[in-house]
């Protein structure tokens, strides 16, 4: 699933990395000998737009023996942590090398300290500030100097020219993976706000701060107007009618056979009504399913009114307790008005507690401008994204809740009744970034 769009923000992720890498600055011993604070200390940057995990600071690079611990104001650096640190006068060796062990990476020259070594803070500090006296006396640095030293290791800063390259390969990559173009746009700017221009301190790496600033750029756009599902459906009276609306063939039927499964899974009983009056066998492709999930179905005549059908499926509801009823609509083109009406009159009839929009991931752009055009004829709550395991593009997962304000519920992951999975934005991109 997605498998080209994984592939290519793999590759911005190593190239941004790279530009990344370029720029990160060590701080040699003589700028620490010279223990300038001000040209130590990195401009304070907008903390913000730092995640959690990349703005983990690297503490005192500044400091000097005697001089207390001038922080680097680096982003990220919590307002309470840099107070606290800036009002300890005493700061002691055994803070700063508790700080140190703390944050520094692997690569650091002092030994990372596990969990329980931090339990025991005695026995490290002892042999670490041995180590940093037997420094001193070797280079004439100051045990704190070379803590500072290794600390600052982590640093750069990327301007907008590094990561031209870089963001171009990307945006000419969402686009060829069918992302609309405003949303590639809004990614890419979200890159630039998170990585450009400001100075970055890093814990591990230069790789987890591009994938951070991915990570939210993405998340930005595709958790648009999430709601909790289950949560709504606990809430409404029963019973909880939904509509189910999108063009033909795109998996609106299977969707709702789907739906049916995954209510009874959790507790709630359904009734299924086919509100597609229009199209010759949508009576016995439905009561396919229904047979085989062993729900009740409503239907009247082809040629009938739709309307009159989902009015009857909710009477069935409120008579036999039924929590929630799953209305199909015909396969329409929003363009077409006499549909589109038919829309508007079950919405007047039934009132339904929910709209949801069904397209198919592979319809890419198309499925896009649908969803947006959907919404604007008349109002979806939501939608489900069908044959996303057919669909290596990812461009309309990626874009239809951005462009239409409506968030995607479900992906349709196959062709079985329980290939339904709740759509998560965390973990679609825990998909699309995860390694090869
Ligand atoms: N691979 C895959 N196939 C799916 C998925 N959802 C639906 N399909 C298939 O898509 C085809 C069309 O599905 P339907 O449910 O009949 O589509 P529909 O939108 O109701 O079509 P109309 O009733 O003609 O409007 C069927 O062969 C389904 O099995 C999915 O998530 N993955």
């Amino acid at each position: 699933m997605f498998d080209n769009l994984k592939e290519k923000l793999g590759s911005f992720r190593d190239e941004a990395e790279e530009a990344a890498e370029e720029n990160v600055e060590d701080v040699d011993e003589d700028d620490l000998k010279e223990a300038d604070p001000d040209a130590a200390a990195a401009p304070e940057p907008a903390a913000e737009s730092a995640t959690d995990d990349a703005a983990e600071p690297a503490i005192g690079a500044g400091a000097t023996p005697g001089g207390g611990a001038e922080p680097v104001s680096e982003a990220g650096v919590g307002a309470d942590e840099r107070v606290d640190r800036e009002e300890s006068d005493e700061r002691s060796a055994e803070a700063l090398e508790d700080d140190a062990t703390d944050r520094v990476g692997e690569d650091d020259d002092t030994p990372a300290e596990s969990d329980e070594g931090e339990a025991d803070p005695a026995v490290t500090d002892e042999d670490d500030l041995a180590e940093a006296d037997e420094d001193e006396a070797s280079n004439g640095s100051t045990g704190f100097g070379r803590k500072a030293r290794s600390l600052v290791k982590g640093k750069f800063v990327i301007e907008e020219e590094d990561l031209e390259g870089p963001l171009y390969e990307l945006e000419m990559a969402l686009l060829s993976s069918d992302v609309e173009m405003t949303v590639a746009e809004e990614i890419l700017d979200n890159i630039r706000e998170e990585l450009v221009g400001e100075t970055r301190t890093f814990t591990t790496s230069t790789g987890d701060v591009v994938e951070e600033a991915l990570r939210d750029a993405i998340y930005d756009v595709i958790s648009v107007g999430q709601f909790d599902f289950d949560e709504r459906i606990a809430v409404e009276d029963k019973p909880v009618t939904i509509v189910f609306t999108g063009v033909n063939g795109v998996g609106k039927t299977t969707s709702i056979a789907k739906l049916s499964r995954y209510f009874e899974e959790r507790g709630y009983s359904t009734v299924m009504a086919n509100g597609d009056t229009y199209r010759a066998g949508a009576n016995e492709q439905i009561q396919e399913h229904a047979d085989a999930l062993e729900t009740k179905l409503i239907s009247h005549e082809q040629g009938g009114d739709p309307a009159a059908v989902l009015y009857d499926a909710v009477e069935y509801a409120e008579a036999n307790d039924v929590d929630v009823v799953l209305g199909d609509t015909a396969g329409r083109l929003h363009t077409d008005e006499g549909l589109m009406d038919q829309l508007e009159k079950i919405d007047r009839v039934v009132d339904p507690d929910m709209t949801l929009f069904v397209d198919e991931a592979v319809a890419g752009q198309d499925a896009v401008n649908r969803a947006r055009e959907f919404d604007d004829a008349a109002e979806i709550d939501g939608a489900i994204l069908t044959k996303a395991d057919a669909d290596s593009n990812g461009g309309a997962a990626i874009s239809i809740a951005h462009v239409s304000g409506k968030p995607i519920l479900f992906l349709g992951v196959g062709q079985g009744y329980d290939d339904l999975e709740r759509f998560d934005p965390d973990e679609m991109i825990d998909r699309l970034l995860e390694a090869e």
